[in-house]
């Protein structure tokens, strides 16, 4: 049986991309979508997305990290599948989607996609990093020598260190360059090394530079080693709402694989 599948990147954090709105994917079958996801033997990505029908909002999001297994939130996949209804014409500028972590709002503007993510009540500030959960789970963390930080070496002794051991965490490395501008490096759990951008990154960064006093702004660009992100967000005695990721989502190419 051949599959068809696009291929989508979101400030270089790419992505297999499925409609599976008919449900022939194979949704349990981990070393398959593992085998697309290898760059060498398969398509390649850090992950892979299923675009499916919703009950009662235009569509449901399931992603897959590279190494497989389903996983929590990604919101540089939230934005390209976004992009990638709007290629279906299952929507037109606007998008209500169900994902792992709730519904989320979506806008494209020109060539940005705009993504509401959930609202964050549980920032976890210590000595030497914060902690929070934005979707996916992140470690954040200045570097004062960001370029020559060895991310997947120290990344991978964080992820599976105390306190996260198993269950893991993602780990953003970051140099402030301003009051509204930072620049990160993140290592992502189950890709296991450093990706070109991280949406659920990028948002807990600037979440956690905005609870530690590094800023007082409310949006913030986020340099990736892929592009530019930003970030906006308003706060409240209860935490950070009305959150949003916007950036670039552009479609790769298509193509089929025998599966
Ligand atoms: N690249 C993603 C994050 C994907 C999930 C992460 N690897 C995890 O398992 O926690 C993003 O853009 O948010």
């Amino acid at each position: 049986m051949m599959t068809t599948f696009y291929k989508y990147q979101g400030t270089g954090n790419d992505f297999v991309m499925i409609d599976n709105r008919q449900l022939l994917f194979d949704k349990n079958n981990t070393k398959h979508i593992k085998a697309l996801c290898n760059r060498r033997f398969g398509i390649g990505g850090d992950g892979l997305i299923l675009l499916e029908n919703h009950d009662s909002l235009d569509f449901k999001m399931v992603y897959y990290n590279a190494d497989g297994n389903e996983s929590t939130m990604c919101g540089n996949g939230g934005r390209c599948i976004v992009a990638f209804a709007n290629f279906l014409k299952i929507i037109e500028n606007r998008a209500k989607f169900m994902a792992i972590d709730g519904e989320h709002e979506a806008l494209i503007d020109g060539d940005l996609v705009k993504l509401q993510m959930q609202n964050v009540s549980d920032v976890q500030v210590n000595k030497a990093h914060v902690f929070l959960n934005t979707g996916s789970p992140h470690h954040v963390q200045m570097a004062a020598d960001l370029k020559n930080v060895d991310i997947k070496t120290i990344g991978s002794q964080i992820r599976y260190g105390e306190p996260y051991n198993d269950t893991g965490t993602n780990v953003n490395f970051v140099t402030k360059n301003s009051d509204t501008n930072f620049s990160v490096r993140t290592y992502e759990r189950g890709v296991e090394d450093e990706t070109l951008s991280c949406g659920t990154g990028v948002t807990a960064v600037a979440i956690a530079m905005h609870a530690t006093g590094e800023t007082k702004n409310n949006l913030i660009k986020l340099n990736t080693e892929g592009g530019a992100l930003q970030v906006s967000f308003e706060k409240s005695p209860s935490g950070y709402y009305n959150i949003w990721l916007i950036g670039p989502a552009t479609q790769v190419f298509k193509g089929e694989i025998a599966c």
